[in-house]
This record gives structure tokens, sequence and C-alpha cells, in this order.
């Protein structure tokens, strides 16, 4: 590990961009902390709203240490204005118990960017805006919270958002940086694709707790294949143009990857936090019975992800090591 840590604080006025946008990120996880990277690196006021109070943020990646030292905020009660953009990244089951931050942080002419799995955006977060708008937005990276104010990217830079106004701004926002935003037109498929991409991974490794290695096994491949067959069924059924080649794609996404990469719901397990089942397996199962079709697969997962909210903390290792 190279230690070339540039301790960089705020830009300076000379290098802000024309208009330097206000910034605020919640939820400073691995997420939200590429995200901060970014902002900062475009040159943006970015502040990190968090509820333990932090020195600095520490993002890894090949190799190198970059460290930022960024104006942090640790209560909604230090908020004095909306801003211009709110980048949200907790996870999906903390949403509302930040209700206070989005209250405070979103004014009139505030966009709220949803970096959270899911394909129900607009449904979760919408009710909770009082003001603002919603932009959904699809992560395509792996990273993982070493500890709090320390993450480590491993893989992907491509954040995925509805084409329009918003989606332009943002990706006019991030230009340049190591966040490459992508304006979606069928952001509905696109937010099923990234599903099945989260239904074939994440519960099977919070479940096995092991790497995405464990899909090259034969057995669970077919498992996974049998999970993301009925998710095909049910995306076409709630307007995604799937197909039933999109099986085997998103089982050839995994193939490609390091049988090392995590995911953020074997994070979450390995760390004894709660796991986002609703989000991703309870997502398929609720639209399934909307449209009558069965998902025994998916039923099945979900009803063994949702036991392990009775199981606690499962007393593993706090961080991974390579298991896989
Ligand atoms: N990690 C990944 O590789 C990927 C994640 N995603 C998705 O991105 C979203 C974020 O995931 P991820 O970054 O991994 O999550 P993390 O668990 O790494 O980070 C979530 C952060 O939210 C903070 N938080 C939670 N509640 C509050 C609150 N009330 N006030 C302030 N801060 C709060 C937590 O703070 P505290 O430390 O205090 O708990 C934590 O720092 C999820 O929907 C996930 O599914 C999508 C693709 C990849
Ligand atoms: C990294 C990836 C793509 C794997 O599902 C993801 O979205 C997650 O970890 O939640």
């Amino acid at each position: 590990m190279t230690e070339s840590t540039t301790a960089e604080t705020s830009p300076r006025a000379a290098q802000l961009p024309e208009r330097a946008q206000r910034v605020a990120v919640l939820g400073v996880g691995a997420v939200g902390a590429l995200l901060a990277e970014a902002a900062h690196q475009a040159g943006h006021r970015v502040t990190l709203c968090v509820r333990r109070p932090l020195d600095s943020l520490t993002v890894e990646r090949d190799g190198r240490r970059r460290r930022l030292c960024l104006p942090v905020t640790t209560s909604p009660d230090m908020v004095s204005a909306p801003v211009d953009w709110l980048l949200l990244a907790t996870k999906a089951q903390d949403t509302p118990r930040a209700l206070t931050w989005l209250r405070r942080l979103t004014g009139p002419s505030t966009t709220v960017v949803a970096l959270q799995n899911g394909v129900d955006h607009h449904e979760r977060i919408g009710p909770l805006l009082a003001l603002g708008e919603l932009l959904p937005a699809l992560v395509y990276v792996s990273a993982e919270r070493l500890t709090h104010g320390h993450v480590r990217h491993r893989w992907g830079r491509r954040v995925a958002v509805p084409a329009g106004e918003a989606g332009t701004a943002l990706a006019r926002l991030l230009a340049g940086t190591e966040v490459e935003v992508t304006c979606e037109r069928d952001f509905t498929t696109a937010a099923w694709r990234k599903l099945l991409i989260n239904l074939a991974a994440n519960p099977l490794t919070a479940l096995t707790l092991r790497r995405v290695g464990v899909l090259h096994r034969p057995d669970v491949r077919e498992l996974a294949r049998g999970i993301l067959t009925e998710a095909v069924l049910v995306g076409q059924a709630e307007g995604a143009r799937l197909e039933v080649g999109d099986v085997e794609q998103t089982l050839d996404f995994f193939t490609a990857m390091h049988p090392h990469s995590g995911t953020s719901m074997l994070q979450d397990r390995m760390a004894g936090r709660a796991v986002e089942h609703d989000l991703i397996t309870g997502a398929v199962v609720r639209a399934a019975d909307r449209h009558g079709i069965p998902v025994p697969l998916n039923r099945a997962v979900l009803a063994l992800l949702r036991a392990l909210d009775d199981g606690g903390s499962v007393g593993v290792q706090s961080t991974l090591t390579g298991v896989g």
C-alpha cells in the first residue's frame, strides 16, 4: 500500500467551477464516500452529514489512499440552508430515520439523488420529501466501508439515472471525476436489470457468508438461474423490457467478476447489520403478488433473509478475509 495520501481540503475559490454547487452527502458510507470524493474532485462545496464525528474521509483504490478533509455536519439542527444537491446513500431501511436531515437539507430547487439499490426509489423516498426533486440512481460500483470514514473502492464507477434535465445536470455536476453518470431513456428496464444483478448475488452471498465466487458453484449458479428466471417474468409484468437472455447475461456478469468481490448485503451480514432484503428480494415478491406470478424461489430466499433479522450480530469477522 503506497501511503500517497493527499490531504485535500475544500477547493480554494480559484479552483471552484463557474458555479460551485452546494452538495450534501447523507449516508457517508461506501457509496456516499465515493460520491463525496467525486463532488469534491469537481470543485463543489461538499458537506458530509454524519451522525458520528468524522475528522477526514479516506478512499482507498488500486493500492493508493486519498484522504479528504471536508466540512462535516453531525446534526440536522446545524443545517442553516437547503443545498443544491443531496446525495442520499444510506441503506434503504435507514432512510426514514434520516427524515429530519432530508427536510432540513432540501428546498424547492434541491435535487435528491437516491443512490440506493432497488426499483422503488420514488415509492419509498418520494413521500418523505416535502420539497425538491427526486432522482433515482443505480450504482454500479463495489465498495466496502472498512471503518467509519475509510472506504475501499474495489471496482466500478458508473451511476445510471433516468434521462432528463436532472440526470443531465448530475452528469454535468460530476463530469471529469471518478464517477461516470449515464442517462437511461428506459430507466424501468435499467432498474430491473440492476435488480437482477443484486438478486443473483446479494442474497446468496449474505446467506452463505461467501463472496461472489460462490456463484461459480454449479449448484448455486443453478439456484441463481431459477431466482432470475422468476424475476424476469415479474419485471416484464412491471413494464421492464427484459428478455430470457437477461438471465445468462446476469450470471455471466458475475463469472467475469473477481471471485473475491463482495456485495453490500454480504458486508452488512458480516458486520452484523440489517440487510436490505425488502429492497431487493422483497421487491420481486411484492411485484409478483401484484401480478399473481408464482416466485417460489424468491419467496423462500426472502424468508431466509428475514430470518437473519432475528439473529442479530452473526459474530463473524468484521472484515472479509477473501472468503469466496
Ligand atoms: N457498497 C456497495 O458496493 C454498493 C452499495 N449499493 C447501495 O448503495 C446504498 C448505500 O450502501 P453502502 O454505501 O454500501 O452503505 P454503508 O452501510 O456503507 O453506508 C451507509 C451510511 O449511512 C449512514 N447512515 C445511516 N443512517 C443515518 C442517519 N440517520 N443519519 C446519518 N447517516 C446515516 C451510516 O452511518 P453510520 O456509520 O453511523 O451507521 C453509513 O455511514 C445501499 O442502498 C446499497 O444497496 C449499491 C451498489 C454497490
Ligand atoms: C456490487 C453489486 C453490483 C453487487 O450486487 C451491488 O450492487 C451491491 O453490492 O449492492
